[in-house]
């Protein structure tokens, strides 16, 4: 698979000539209820509504045309077949496959990566293996208590993905089941959390691809000298989620291991062993198959080569016209779900690890934007926070909407004729409306610019499936954009100077600076700070 750079497609031209006269939201007939209809697309339980960016016909087809010409079809499916994806050719790098895909590949005869998805259910298999003797307590406390809590220990994509799912799921723990979860090397995060829980009804989920992460082998050991100063014995309450052969994979230390492959990337792993432990025991195997469901569904749905209909690929391209034709840097994740409150922060290093790249897979330097700054908030506490910048800041921020017409729960009331699921949707849909049309007024402080670009994700309810679904399509929305601009969206070797630098400084104070000039650098920089 050979893909091009960004900058040799003729659509490329064509773009940056349509985006010297984008349309114009604010104009009159600029919004119109014919548009809404026009530009919406119903996908995978979700209705997108893009009316609300600034494309028109001919901007789509230029996608269009972006689309096939980069071939993201054929390198998504190229990807799906287990095509070694993660390299930069003719340099040093990760060589590997590519196959989070292949962990919900697990529903038919023929998967597309056969291999990788045989590994997959095995590992669903082992877990259900053990759900079960949690359930039935043959797996227990040495009183023959059953478990009530799993701590997953973590960091990064061992961390976000997981408790951004378990947060936006948590309405359907089975009942006496919760997960915490612990990732900072701050001794605060570890404490906070402990000195909460019955330690002798938890079971601590230590999640590390690699195995060797500072920060969540600290906060291991962290754990078994709590689980000691208890009178617990660490290894009856303590299961592993790590890579074949890492230095964690010793299962003498452990309840229970579960294996994750060097094929899924961590911030792609939540579907893999790395989320579904702790997300099977909170909320049980039919969940966690709903989860995987939902996901697999997206998989075969994003194969759609017409842009129209595929909304992981549409939401690509619209991201591409307003980051790299539009010029604007940064994209706002504004879910109107306060169960998805961590799930800005999961896209922010999925999107932000994946494509925060400057150089091509031929190892090049770049001359076109690659990845943008991703962050955001749920709303509708956001309205009362940072949207006044998003509506007349000098920084245009295109927005992404996420919703559901049904609320979790199922307790609402009526206040005042409305009910608070409606409050909180019609102020999502408000919201789209006032930054595509803005508002005049002769007060200059008062006038909105309008011609915000942004888009409306919204489906039925947030269950299981509608979230597997939807961690699916902003996976496939990044890889998609990777491939367009040509980086290798698979790799993270931007985390490791941070990383080289703070063991030289963690060095400097186990042999109190003697390795090091007086006027060293790094020990004045300590000194300064009063380390050492
Ligand atoms: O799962 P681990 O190997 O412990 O890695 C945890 C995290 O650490 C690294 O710094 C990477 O940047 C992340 O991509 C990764 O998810």
């Amino acid at each position: 698979m050979q893909l091009k750079d960004f900058s040799s497609h003729k659509s490329v031209a064509k773009l940056a000539s349509l985006a010297r006269t984008p349309h114009d939201l604010t104009a009159v007939d600029g919004l119109t209820a014919q548009r809404i209809e026009d530009y919406a697309v119903s996908f995978c339980g979700f209705d997108l509504l893009y009316g609300t960016q600034r494309v028109t016909p001919e901007v789509i087809d230029a996608l269009q045309q972006l689309a096939d010409e980069a071939g993201l079809i054929d390198a998504f499916l190229a990807m799906k077949e287990g095509e070694v994806l993660n390299r930069i050719e003719g340099y040093a790098s990760e060589n590997r496959q590519v196959l989070h895909t292949a962990s919900r590949d697990v529903f038919t005869e023929r998967p597309r990566e056969p291999k990788a998805a045989a590994k997959a259910k095995e590992q669903l298999a082992k877990l259900h293996r053990f759900l079960e003797g949690v359930d039935n307590g043959s797996i227990a406390n040495a009183q023959g208590h059953l478990f009530t809590t799993m701590v997953q220990v973590g960091i990064g994509g061992s961390d976000l993905g997981p408790r951004a799912l378990y947060l936006a799921l948590q309405r359907y723990c089975r009942p006496g089941r919760s997960a915490r979860f612990i990732a900072n090397v701050d001794p605060d995060d570890v404490a906070a959390v402990l000195r909460e829980l019955d330690l002798s009804r938890c079971l601590f989920n230590v999640v590390s691809k690699s195995g060797t992460t500072l920060e969540t082998l600290t906060n291991e050991q962290l754990v078994r000298e709590a689980l000691l100063q208890a009178g617990l014995n660490p290894a009856h309450h303590m299961v592993a989620v790590t890579g074949e052969g890492s230095p964690m994979d010793d299962a003498t230390k452990y309840l229970a291991s579960f294996h994750m492959y060097d094929y899924i990337g961590g911030r792609y792993s939540a579907t893999s062993m790395v989320g579904l432990v702790t997300l099977g025991f909170a909320l049980g195997v039919e969940a966690v198959r709903a989860l995987l469901e939902g996901a697999h569904a997206v998989d075969l749905a994003a194969e759609e080569r017409d842009i129209r209909k595929n909304v992981p690929l549409l939401m690509a391209l619209l991201g591409i016209w307003n980051h790299n034709f539009l010029g604007h840097a940064t994209i706002a994740i504004l879910p109107y779900s306060q169960a998805l409150a961590r799930f800005p922060a999961h896209l922010q290093q999925c999107d932000m690890e994946s494509n925060g790249k400057s150089v091509t897979r031929q190892g090049n330097p770049v001359t076109w934007q690659t990845g943008p700054i991703v962050w955001g908030e749920p709303g509708t506490n956001g309205q009362h926070a940072f949207y006044q910048l998003i509506h007349q800041g000098t920084e245009i921020v295109p927005a992404e909407f996420i919703g559901f017409r049904h609320n979790q729960y199922g307790i609402d009331l009526e206040v005042q004729g409305t009910s608070s699921q409606q409050k909180l949707i019609t102020n999502m849909l408000a919201q789209s409306l006032a930054l595509a049309m803005g508002k005049d007024d002769t007060n200059p402080a008062r006038r909105f610019a309008g011609n915000r670009p942004n888009l409306v994700l919204i489906a039925d309810r947030l269950t299981p499936s509608t979230m597997g679904a939807l961690l699916a399509i902003y996976e496939h929305r990044i890889a998609f954009q990777g491939f367009c601009w040509n980086v290798n969206s698979f790799d993270q070797e931007g985390v490791q100077l941070g990383k080289v630098l703070a063991t030289r400084l963690l060095g400097l104070l186990t042999d109190q600076g003697q390795s090091a000039r007086d006027d060293s650098l790094e020990k004045s920089l300590l000194r300064r700070s009063g380390m050492l």
